[in-house]
């Protein structure tokens, strides 16, 4: 059986006190692999080497040999992309084909942030003085120290990354905390980061679980300069609180309750493909993904009945099974939270336009994490489900009559990740991408992402941005020179 072991130092090694936890697969439940759990003392030596490596040779290069190490760091992702896949569908149970784009965004991270910090200008002002003399300011980027990565298992290796490649580039050193639920990918690319030369200490690996455990010794240590997470929102009020300790600062990525919007003109094959694509990619265990849309009165029936067939012509079933489209959930205590909402839609009234149970699964896969494909219509804005964000295959489907309407039922939540608006009247997508309160909004289009762009969210969904240059707001210190001539 596999064991995971923590990454601290550039070494691999068992947790202090010789603990471990097991790990599930998604797909029968039977366990795959043993994780050895960090305590307080190995979180300890991670957050000192790393302070160590921004201390010695890491904290040195330039920033060209950096640029080139996170470009080496892409290209062995790249040559071990079958290992990263494996290891992903390991640990999620995620199809082939999603698992392959998940992991090829990962090595993405790490070359498009080195491009970031190379290309990125400073400010600079030249000012006068009263002796004529006058001054010049200009602004220099350092790396803030220590972050504490925090990880979720929905997309482990795109998220990690997502935030190790920025804070690696800016020059930080990182002990990253993966999700319990998925710690291997994590695990593997310390095999990468030795193999290529980065100096041990800047990149570790503390596996474990949150209170208690080792993401709450990471986030309270006080050797850890900033904190950056991904997760539910109940989870980043928690790491608020710990950060807060030493006024330390956070990017917090987090829930969200997405609205999807088509109107009556939107060009219906694309709409129905990209709204498919949000409900149920992954298993709708996308943060992105959406589970409340409004369909415009005239379109409703046609829509609902367009979204059922294509749902229904789903595969669902094992990874590499040929033409799955959908996998399982990731545990069996998530597939209970979401079935516990399947029975809270029917309780409150909703009608089931499909799905709403548990697939039947053969042989090996029949103790598996699967659920259906679930769309409801019938309930109103204030119905659990439309409200609390689900993690899981679903959405409910409501007409509506106006733009000012649906502008009001989208913005009716605590939260403000993400929106997409089907329409091809262009001055309407952009009024209502300016009304919609969120951090990202597609318009004809779901989940295109240009990794130069903001990426975070509005209300209980985040805190910060990061991506392109954004990232570089929080994983560095930017510091202004001024001289006086
Ligand atoms: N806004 C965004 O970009 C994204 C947000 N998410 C959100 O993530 C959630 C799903 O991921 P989960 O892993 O279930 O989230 P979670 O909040 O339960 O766990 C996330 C991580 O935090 C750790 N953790 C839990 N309690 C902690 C504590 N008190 N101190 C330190 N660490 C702690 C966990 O061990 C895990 O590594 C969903 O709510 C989803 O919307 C997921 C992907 C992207
Ligand atoms: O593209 C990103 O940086 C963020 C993506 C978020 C997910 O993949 C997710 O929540 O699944």
């Amino acid at each position: 059986m596999t064991h995971i072991l923590n990454f601290i130092n550039g070494a691999f090694s068992e947790g202090a006190e010789g603990k471990s936890f097991e790990k599930r697969s998604p797909l029968n439940n039977t366990v795959i692999a043993t994780v050895a759990e960090a305590a307080k003392a190995d979180v300890d030596a991670a957050v000192s080497s790393a302070r160590a490596a921004m201390k010695g040779k890491w904290g040195k290069l330039t920033l060209a040999d950096r640029v080139e190490l996170l470009n080496a760091v892409a290209a062995e992702m790249e040559r071990r992309a079958d290992d990263f896949i494996a290891a992903e569908i390991a640990d999620t149970g995620m199809p082939a084909g999603v698992a392959k784009h998940m992991c090829a965004r990962g090595a993405a991270n790490f070359r498009v942030f080195a491009d970031v910090v190379k290309n990125v200008p400073t400010e600079f002002f030249e000012m006068s003085t009263p002796d004529g003399r006058g001054a010049l300011n200009y602004a220099i980027r350092r790396p803030v120290g220590v972050v504490g990565v925090i990880c979720p298992w929905n997309a482990p290796l795109l998220l990690m990354t997502w935030k190790v490649g920025p804070a690696l580039a800016c020059g930080n050193a990182v002990v990253v905390k993966p999700s319990e639920e998925t710690p291997q990918t994590a695990a593997l690319l310390g095999e990468v980061m030795n193999a290529v030369g980065i100096p041990a200490g800047v990149y570790n690996v503390v596996h474990g679980f949150g209170p208690g455990s080792t993401g709450e010794f990471l986030t309270t240590h006080p050797g850890v300069s900033a904190v950056t997470f991904t997760g539910e929102t109940r989870t980043g009020a928690a790491i608020m609180k710990a950060a807060a300790d030493g006024a330390r600062p956070v990017s917090l990525e987090m829930g969200g309750k997405n609205p999807g919007v088509i109107f009556a003109d939107a060009d219906l094959d694309a709409a129905i493909e990209g709204t498919l694509r949000s409900c149920f990619m992954n298993t709708g265990q996308v943060c992105l993904g959406t589970e409340r849309l409004f369909v415009e009165r005239p379109f409703f029936n046609k829509f609902v009945a367009a979204l059922k067939t294509a749902a229904e012509g789903m595969r669902v079933g094992p990874p590499h099974e040929p033409g799955v489209a959908m996998g399982p959930l990731i545990s069996q205590e998530h597939r209970q939270k979401v079935l516990s909402y399947y029975a809270k839609a029917v309780e409150e009234g909703a009608t089931v336009v499909t799905g709403g149970g548990v697939p039947g699964m053969p042989g090996e896969y029949a103790n598996g994490a699967w659920v259906q494909p679930t769309i409801w219509i019938g309930l109103g804005d204030d119905a659990a489900i439309c409200r609390e964000e689900i993690f899981g295959p679903c959405c409910h489907i409501a007409p509506f009559d106006t733009e000012d309407e649906v502008i009001e039922r989208a913005n009716s939540t605590n939260y403000g990740l993400s929106a997409a608006v089907w329409t091809r009247d262009l001055a309407r997508a952009h009024r209502m991408a300016a009304a919609v309160e969120a951090g990202v909004v597609w318009v004809n289009s779901w989940f295109l992402r240009d990794l130069r762009t903001p990426f975070g969210g509005a209300k209980h969904s985040g805190i910060g941005r990061e991506g392109g240059v954004h990232s570089l707001e929080f994983y560095t210190e930017l510091k202004n020179v001024c001289i006086k001539l």
